[in-house]
This record gives structure tokens, C-alpha cells and sequence, in this order.
């Protein structure tokens, strides 16, 4: 294709920043970091920022969680381990261009041969970076024998058991590499997903996607917890990216692990979970709050005053009962009951029209990182899914179970190159 037309174009290099007037988000801190920091995330100075796509991890696990999700898994069609490779070297070029608020291709939507399809679809244009992260993970199916990766599978993403209740629809689960786009602007993520999926027309066909809004979790102190579509603060006790040896210990796999392709990496889960939204909201507020063992105004642990105060899972009422039933979702969930795992859950709202019947087709997307789902996810959800009393209004309907690769050096690199080497 000729360059006559097509002197590099970005997004805000045409259109302007587009950002005048943005809120300021965060606590003022401006985001500082260089290749290779080993705290690669602070805060944009404004949601039209752009957050940097190189660095030691990948962007979109702790960078402050953004207000909108288009979450894609792809199945590769290919069979031919070069043209793989080759799909995510273009793919990484095209993210690392997307992630700073440029079109996905050098000549982008209007600026090639009018005879050639655009190398970018054109809705983004003057829109700017908006917060745009783009996380890749790799499914357990790609590690079969199609690749030459067999050898290659790490432990940690050993297929997750079958858990008490759920009812998981394979054509929504599963798959051989997924993209995890979050940005402040839904348009900014649906443009990036549409351009990786046509870029990669032919090598690998979307199995499932999922939009999501209203980040469920805050991953940063300096972010207020949002609400989930039950109405509760969530994420008040996440782990953070100001937990720099918490992020060590339980995000961040090593070498050490047993996989060195994935030091700097992490395991990422995905459940999409329906909620009975119409039974819930017919369902007093005391009745609520005990589910969660939290208050619903505050956030704070029932028994307490504040969000942040320490929870007291000993401590009991005027009745001699504990303030936090033994069936209560966070005394199930705290990793002082669990071993001491943690997770960073990073999960989005999600609303699906409604279902025919008159009820929402409504949720919560979960998505939880970690550094061993052995260890973390597997026994967490075991004994929430045994006991939870919030079961009786949610079901499990999707299930994903990914390797995040780590974050993409520099230019000379790409999305998991030390897998494929
Ligand atoms: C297996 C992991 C988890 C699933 C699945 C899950 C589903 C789920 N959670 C909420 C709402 C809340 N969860 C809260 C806390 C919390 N949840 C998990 C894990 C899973 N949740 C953990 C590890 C924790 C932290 C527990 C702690 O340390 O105290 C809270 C309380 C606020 C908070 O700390 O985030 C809410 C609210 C829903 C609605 C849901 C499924 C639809
Ligand atoms: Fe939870």
C-alpha cells in the first residue's frame, strides 16, 4: 500500500485532545512511570489520559480500574504457529497505538488508498486515549498440540473443578486468548476489540464477549469503591496497587512458579454471574446486609462505623450472636479465613437487556487476578459456592481461566514472546 496519502495520522494529532475540560480523577498524582518501573501505574491526570503500554506487567490489572469493559475471547482458527505469532506481533503494534490514542494502523480510517479497506474503523476518531488499557491472556485450549505449546502449559492454569451450582454455558466460556479493554469511554473499548478482531480476520474468529460499566472494584486507595448492581460497595477490601508486597507475594508470578515464560505475569479469572435482580430488590435491607456482613450505606462491616474500619468476625450483638453470620459472603471470602489468599478482583457491572419475562438480564462480570488460582480463586469460590448466603439470588452462567503473559518491553517486543520463543 502506497504512503502518498498516508503521512501518520493520530487520532489527537487530527481531531485535537478532545479533552478539554475533563474531570481530574484520582488523588492529583500524575502518572510518572518509565519502562520497566517495577510500580509501572499511577494516576492519569484526566480520564482522557492515556496510561503507558510498556512496562514489566501489562497495563489493565492494577492501573486504577476504568469505568467501561469490552472483554473478547477469540478462538484461533489458524493452525499455523507462524501466522500466529505474526497476528500478535501486529496485535501488539496495533494496542500499543490504540492504548496512546492513535488509530490502530499508520494510515488509519481516511488517510490510505481509497480502493484498500481502512486500517482503522473510524470510530474513535477525536476521541482521545480516555484511560485505554488492553490486557492479553491465554486460554488453557491454546497449550494443546495445534501450537507446538503443550510442554509449555503452566500448572497454575490447571482446568477449574466444577463448582456447586453453577450452570456454565460453554459458547460463553473458555477459549484460546482473550482482550481485556477497559477505558473511560465505552466507545474508545468497543473500537479497540472491533479493530484486534478485524486485524485478525482469518487467524481467529471472537467465541464470546462481554461489555461491562461501572468498574465493580476500586484497585487503587485513591479511588472511591464503586457500587455494584446490588447497591453494596465493592471492592472496599481488594487488594490495591499501593500493596506493592501484597502484589509480589499474590499477583505477580515468577520464575520461581514453575513457568519462567510467565515471570511478571499473572492468572486472570472470569465468571460472569447473573444476578436475580427483581427477587433482591423485593429483599429487606437488614436481610441484605447480613448477606454481605457489611452496611449498605457506608460500607462498613456490620458491627463497625466506617468503610476501612477492621472487621471483627468475633464480635457479637446485644443477642450473642455474631454481628457477621457464618454464612455471610465476606466472612466466606476474607483471607484471614482463606489461607490468606488474596485476589484483585477488577470486575464491571453488566446489563443484558432483560430476559422476555420481564426481568433484567443483569451482573456482575467478575474478573479476579493472581498469582496461583490453585491456591486463590479455586478454594475461595469452593466455599462461597458451598455456603454463600447470597447464592439463593446469583448464578454462575460463564467461566474463563487465562495466562497473562508479562507487559510488553518496548517496540522490539510483543504479546507473549517469551511463550513462543
Ligand atoms: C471467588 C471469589 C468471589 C466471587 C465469585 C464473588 C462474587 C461476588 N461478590 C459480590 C459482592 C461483594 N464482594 C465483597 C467482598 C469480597 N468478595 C470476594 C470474592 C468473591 N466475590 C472477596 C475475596 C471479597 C473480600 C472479602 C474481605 O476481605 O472482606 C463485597 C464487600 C466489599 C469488598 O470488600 O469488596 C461485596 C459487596 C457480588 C455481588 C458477587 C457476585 C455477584
Ligand atoms: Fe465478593
Amino acid at each position: 500500500m502506497s504512503d502518498s496519502r498516508g503521512a501518520r495520522m493520530s487520532r489527537r494529532g487530527l481531531f485535537g485532545l478532545g479533552a478539554a475540560g475533563a474531570a481530574v480523577v484520582g488523588a492529583g498524582v500524575v502518572a510518572s512511570n518509565t519502562l520497566l518501573d517495577e510500580a509501572p501505574v499511577a494516576h492519569a491526570a484526566s480520564i482522557s489520559d492515556p496510561f503507558p503500554f510498556y512496562g514489566e506487567h501489562q497495563a489493565g490489572v492494577v492501573t486504577p480500574a476504568q469505568d467501561r469493559l469490552h472483554f473478547v475471547a477469540f478462538d484461533v482458527i489458524t493452525k499455523n504457529r507462524a501466522e500466529l505469532v505474526e497476528l500478535l506481533q501486529e496485535w501488539t503494534a496495533a494496542a500499543a497505538r490504540l492504548t496512546q490514542g492513535k488509530e490502530a494502523g499508520s494510515f488509519g480510517a481516511v488517510g490510505g488508498a481509497p480502493e484498500a479497506a481502512p486500517d482503522d474503523t473510524g470510530e474513535a476518531l477525536g476521541l482521545p486515549a480516555s484511560g485505554l488499557t488492553l490486557t492479553i491472556g491465554f486460554g488453557a485450549s491454546l497449550f494443546d498440540e495445534r501450537f507446538g505449546l503443550a510442554g509449555k502449559r503452566p500448572a497454575a492454569l490447571a482446568d477449574l473443578p466444577k463448582f456447586p451450582g453453577e450452570q456454565l454455558i460453554p459458547e460463553i466460556s473458555g477459549g484460546d486468548i482473550c482482550v481485556q479493554a477497559c477505558a473511560h469511554d465505552p466507545q474508545v473499548a468497543v473500537h479497540a476489540i472491533r479493530n484486534l478482531a478485524r486485524i485478525g480476520f482469518g487467524k481467529v474468529s471472537v467465541r464470546w464477549s462481554q461489555l461491562g460499566f461501572g468498574c465493580t472494584s476500586s484497585t487503587s486507595r485513591a479511588q472511591a469503591t464503586p457500587r455494584n448492581l446490588m447497591g453494596f460497595k465493592d471492592g472496599t477490601n481488594n487488594l490495591k496497587l499501593e500493596d506493592a508486597e501484597l502484589l509480589r507475594d499474590q499477583l505477580w508470578a515468577s520464575a520461581q512458579d514453575g513457568s519462567a515464560w510467565m515471570a511478571g505475569g499473572t492468572y486472570m479469572v472470569t465468571r460472569k454471574i447473573r444476578m436475580a435482580i427483581e427477587t433482591w430488590d423485593r429483599t429487606s435491607l437488614a436481610e441484605q446486609e447480613q448477606i454481605f456482613g457489611r452496611n449498605k450505606g457506608e460500607g462498613a462491616p456490620l458491627g463497625k462505623q466506617a468503610e476501612f474500619d477492621a472487621v471483627d468476625f468475633a464480635a457479637k450483638g446485644a443477642d450473642g450472636q455474631p454481628h457477621i453470620k457464618a454464612d455471610a459472603h465476606v466472612r466466606l471470602a476474607h483471607p484471614s479465613n482463606n489461607s490468606n489468599a488474596h485476589l484483585l478482583r477488577r470486575g464491571y457491572n453488566f446489563v443484558d437487556g432483560s430476559d422476555g419475562l420481564g426481568r433484567l438480564d443483569a451482573g456482575l462480570f467478575f474478573i479476579a487476578y493472581q498469582r496461583d488460582p490453585r491456591k486463590q480463586f479455586v478454594p475461595v469460590q469452593m466455599k462461597l459456592a458451598k455456603n454463600d448466603a447470597l447464592n439463593e439470588y446469583i448464578k454462575h452462567v460463564s467461566s474463563g481461566l487465562f495466562a497473562c503473559p508479562p507487559g510488553v518491553r518496548d517496540a522490539g517486543d510483543y504479546w507473549g514472546r517469551t511463550l513462543f520463543e
